[in-house]
């Protein structure tokens, strides 16, 4: 699965110098992946991502970096791995497994790296790498956190199965996944609620349809703080240190808002963080306080375990009111919107179930909810 260091056969568009040093060989435009490029710029010009990975990669520079060895589950253009490679790691293993594996090798090169990053073209769950590591560093975090197209969570837990030292860093070392009810009127209104007064007839038999049409459903949307009608809730916990592959097949989570103010309640949100903390140095405390955040990102409440840097965790947050990024958050719309005053209850659960289906992997969300006297099922698959 190994080829990312065989410049033989790029499938790309791009100039290669042959074995003769003095001949310079045009490569023919082949098809390339739109989609996985656009991920990639996506990705490399979110700075608030690049700069929570880079401050917890100089974060843990001293103690578990420097002469170290990394490996980077899904190192896409090789980014996360230079900035391992900067902070003194020793060798770093780049392990992509689409075709941009080659595109980083060349920026390895190009960047006099290629001794210290060695770019591994396959899944990290097939490539051979013949020896243990310290550190392992990935950004395998999906919207709805847990689920996203490539099972990355599940690689990066094999990873640190079979390859990770005891005593070895994960980056990051947990998430955690967000919900709360948002109020989204001029949105709603524009897309979907037209549809109930079309020259006064009643069209709401459409709704439906314009939820799934006008928006992917579920759908990426920035929202603001002042969309929130309650303070949000955790779905789930993740310890990346700890947590099975088993533990996140399918699970529901209950919930329970006390809405802040008079609103119209249109629609559920999703949101995550990720913290940058170093292993677990003594046994779990359940009196230690929360770790605090640092500036600009969210306090990890609840957070129960002691780790070797119990002041500061350097946290990336989703949240609404935090820098925008790539991420955005995830919006589940009701068919039908609530009309809420403040002190308002909204209890129920969610439901996440990965499955893999014919035309490729989705997740299914489920969303049960009371408000008032009335219940409700919305459902949605995230594909
Ligand atoms: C969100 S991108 C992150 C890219 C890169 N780490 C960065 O920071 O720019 C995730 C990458 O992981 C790759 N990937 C997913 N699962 C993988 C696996 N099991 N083994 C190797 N690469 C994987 C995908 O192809 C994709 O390029």
């Amino acid at each position: 699965m190994e080829g990312a260091t065989d410049s033989g056969d790029d499938g790309d568009h791009q100039r290669q110098v042959s074995d003769d040093d003095d001949e310079e060989t045009e490569i023919e435009e082949t098809a390339y992946d739109f989609h996985d490029f656009n991920i990639h710029q996506a990705v490399i010009k979110d700075n608030v991502r690049n700069e929570a990975y880079r401050a917890a990669i100089l974060h843990h520079q001293d103690n578990y970096i420097k002469d170290k060895v990394v490996v980077d589950v899904g190192s896409g253009t090789g980014i996360l791995s230079i900035f391992c490679a900067q902070a003194g790691a020793k060798r770093v293993y780049a392990v992509e497994d689409t075709e941009i594996a080659l595109q980083a090798q060349k920026v390895m090169e190009a960047n006099n790296l290629s001794e210290r990053v060695i770019v591994l073209h396959g899944y990290v769950e097939d490539v051979g790498i013949n020896e243990k590591v310290d550190v392992i560093v990935s950004d395998w975090m999906d919207q709805l956190l847990l689920y996203n197209y490539e099972n990355m969570l599940g690689s990066v837990l094999t990873a640190r199965d079979r390859l990770l030292k005891p005593g070895g860093l994960i980056m990051p070392s947990n998430a955690t996944l967000y919900i709360a009810p948002v109020t989204l009127p001029d949105r709603y209104s524009s897309k979907i609620d037209f549809w109930r007064n079309v020259y006064g007839i009643d069209m709401s038999a459409m709704v439906p349809w314009a939820i799934q049409d006008a928006y992917e459903d579920p759908c990426v949307e920035k929202i603001k703080s002042e969309n929130l009608l309650a303070l949000p809730q955790v779905v789930k916990r993740v310890d990346c240190y700890t947590i099975n592959i088993q533990e996140i097949e399918s699970f529901k989570s209950r919930f329970e808002f006390q809405c802040l103010t008079r609103a119209t309640f249109h629609g559920f949100a999703f949101w995550f963080d990720v913290e940058f903390s170093g292993p677990v140095t003594s046994p779990a405390d359940s009196n230690a306080p929360p770790l605090q955040s640092s500036s600009n990102h969210l306090t990890t409440s609840g957070q129960k375990r002691k780790r070797d840097d119990p002041i500061e965790a350097i946290v990336l947050s989703t949240a609404p009111d935090k820098p925008p990024t790539h991420w955005e958050q995830m919006v589940v719309y009701l068919n039908n919107p609530i009309d809420v005053e403040q002190g308002h209850r909204i209890e129920g659960s969610v439901t996440l179930t990965p499955n893999q289906e014919e035309d490729g992997p989705n997740v299914h969300i489920r969303l049960e909810y009371k408000s008032g006297h009335r219940s409700f099922v919305r459902e949605a698959v995230m594909r």
